[in-house]
């Protein structure tokens, strides 16, 4: 049995602004359950574009997508947004935390949108996360109060609340000193060695993406090395 999660096939993609030209061609990408996997390449290659395509946020594409077997390419946009609450999770160079909120009321927030547990249940489950980052001393805190590492660690318990099989990460470390960039490493090894949670995650931070299990090289819109 395959144990492929995510798979795009033939994928191109034209941007029209300001005059036509294709951006990714002929893209073909498969990630397995567990895998940590980095996506690289210079700047200007398609990295974000790739991205953004395999997270459904952006559906205007030629190629074909599926999870676990299950095609999302064609889906209605409401069918999307559902999927990607429920088994998708989102970490950012900027944290994207609400700045008046508590921590706690931050990691809460995508598990109270997708409506599955109750309050008190949500509240349990934002703790386990913010104990898995090693924050859980801060749930009261209003996030604004916190320095850029802790919050990334936050946004980091925020993208893991409803368990999604996959996270994706558009340069998570990018804004962050060698010590939290460290930090985020260990935590997103931990998320795919131990709970089988497959990462995606476009860096410019050889380190990091060296220290996952494979490397992606992007270059002028096509993959050229590690695509299988
Ligand atoms: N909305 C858009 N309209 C037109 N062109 C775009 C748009 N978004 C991105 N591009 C162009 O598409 C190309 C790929 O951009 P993309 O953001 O995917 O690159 P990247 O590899 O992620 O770069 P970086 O490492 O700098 O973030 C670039 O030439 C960029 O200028």
């Amino acid at each position: 049995m395959s144990n492929t999660v995510l798979q795009a096939s033939h994928i191109n993609k034209y941007f029209y602004e300001p005059e036509k030209f294709q951006v990714l061609e002929n893209v073909n990408f498969e990630v397995k359950k567990g895998e940590f996997l980095s996506i690289v390449g210079k700047s200007g290659c398609g990295k974000s574009t790739l991205l953004y395509i395999l997270s459904t946020m952006d559906t205007d594409y030629e190629g074909n997508l599926e999870m676990n077997g299950s095609r999302l390419t064609g889906l209605s946009q409401d069918r999307l947004a559902d999927f990607r609450n429920e088994h998708l999770g989102f970490v950012f160079q900027f944290h994207f935390l609400l700045a008046e909120f508590t921590v706690l009321q931050n990691v809460m927030l995508p598990a109270q949108k997708l409506g599955k547990y109750s309050t008190k249940e949500i509240e349990a489950r934002a703790y386990e996360k913010l104990k898995l980052v090693n924050m859980e001393d801060y749930a009261r805190k209003q996030s604004s109060k916190l320095s850029g590492g802790q919050q990334q660690r936050v946004a980091i318990a925020r993208a893991l609340i409803n368990d999604p099989t996959i996270i994706m990460g558009d340069e998570p470390t990018g804004n962050l000193d060698k010590a939290n960039s460290n930090l985020v490493f260990d935590i997103f090894r931990k998320i795919s060695h131990e709970n089988h949670q497959t990462i995606i995650t476009v860096t410019h931070d050889p380190d990091f993406a060296k220290g996952g299990d494979r490397i992606i090289e992007m270059s002028d819109g096509k993959i050229v090395s590690g695509g299988r």
